[in-house]
């Protein structure tokens, strides 16, 4: 699990981004540029304005080179953060794909209404670069520490673009951090960073907001044949002290684990020296399609937890509610500005 292309995608609908303007959408909106499914394509269907595609689609420039030479969606991501990456996917886009495009991002304070963020500075992230048809166009970014909020992709000159991932590390605002919160949240900077298997669904998806809406939202391993279990390491946001972990199984009914257990680990250096782990929650029996809340008692400071599962199985969500030290919240606070 290490590349920036495992990082969350923060520009995702399901990570609560949004698309806020686009230059021209005569042939297909902007919306789906963030779509959490990957695209789909049904040939020859046809609506009122030509071929239905699943993404962002511009109209053909007319008359061209008249110096405006191209079209711009921006978007909100789901919560600040430093980009790593972008995908540029041009999915089934192939006689009217945009030959080239750019990226550039922005932080601005609140929430900017598009007019705002029309007339805001803009900092390049990726410079104007050509592009495939049909294919999922990757570009890592070395944008350093920078935290951003929104980023706009330019399209030259017009065409379609099924979607635009934004790959990096959520930054929380401090000051918007309540006294107790989920560590382990996406939107607070938690990722999973090893697991031994997501056969069916993706482990980082249970650090996801909200409930899955079904079991193709949650982590999901497949059928275990030998003696051994499954497990998932998140890196918390934030080092902090958990006081109440929940473990969702929702939707897993005939796949759910048989028990599942919480270790942490009290110092990031440490992960490979298991004699180190802290028991946070013993193996305990699991109930199918079931949130279960578990209060967490007397636990020390710890980096990361592992989440183990008996013998294997889906879980839906995974948050771990604590807090954090003082010194933490500056420190965040000097990455955050
Ligand atoms: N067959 C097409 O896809 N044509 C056009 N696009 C749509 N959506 O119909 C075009 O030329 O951009």
């Amino acid at each position: 699990m290490t590349g920036w292309q495992q990082l969350p995608d923060l520009a995702a609908r399901a990570f609560g981004g949004g698309v806020v303007h686009a230059s021209d959408e005569f042939f297909a909106f902007a919306a789906d540029l963030i779509n959490d499914h990957p695209p789909t394509f049904t040939p020859q269907s046809f609506g009122a304005r030509g071929q239905l595609y699943d993404g962002w689609e511009t109209r053909r420039r007319r008359p061209r080179g008249t110096g405006d030479d191209h079209d711009l969606a921006i978007v909100r991501l789901g919560a600040p953060g430093v980009i790593h990456g972008v995908v540029i996917d041009t999915a089934f886009f192939t006689g009217n794909y945009p030959p080239a495009a750019s990226v550039e991002a922005t932080r601005l304070p609140g929430h900017p209404s598009p007019e705002e963020l029309l007339a805001a500075e803009w900092t390049p992230v990726l410079a104007r670069s050509a592009l495939t048809g049909d294919t999922r166009n990757e570009f890592p970014v070395d944008g350093g520490e920078r935290v951003h909020t929104h980023v706009r992709l330019r399209i030259y000159p017009d065409g379609g673009v099924a979607r635009l991932r934004v790959h990096g590390e959520a930054v929380p605002d401090p000051a918007l951090l309540p006294e107790v919160f989920d560590l382990a949240a996406a939107e607070n900077g938690g990722t999973v960073t090893a697991c031994s298997n997501m056969f069916y669904g993706s482990a980082p998806r249970m650090l996801l907001p909200g409930l899955a809406r079904s079991m193709g939202e949650g982590w999901e391993t497949s059928r275990r044949r030998d003696d051994g279990n499954d497990w998932a390491l998140v890196r918390l946001g934030v080092p902090g002290r958990i006081q109440l972990a929940e473990i969702d199984t929702s939707h897993f009914k005939g796949n759910a684990p048989g028990e599942f257990r919480l270790r942490g680990i009290p110092d990031a250096c440490s992960l490979d020296s298991p004699g180190d782990w802290v028991e946070l929650l013993p193996r305990t029996r699991a109930q199918p399609d079931t949130r279960h809340r578990f209060a967490i008692s007397d636990a020390p400071k710890v980096t990361h937890v592992r989440l183990d599962v008996y013998p294997d199985g889906g879980v839906a969500r995974l948050r771990l509610w604590g807090s954090i030290a003082e010194k933490q919240r500056r420190r965040l606070a000097e990455r955050h500005f």
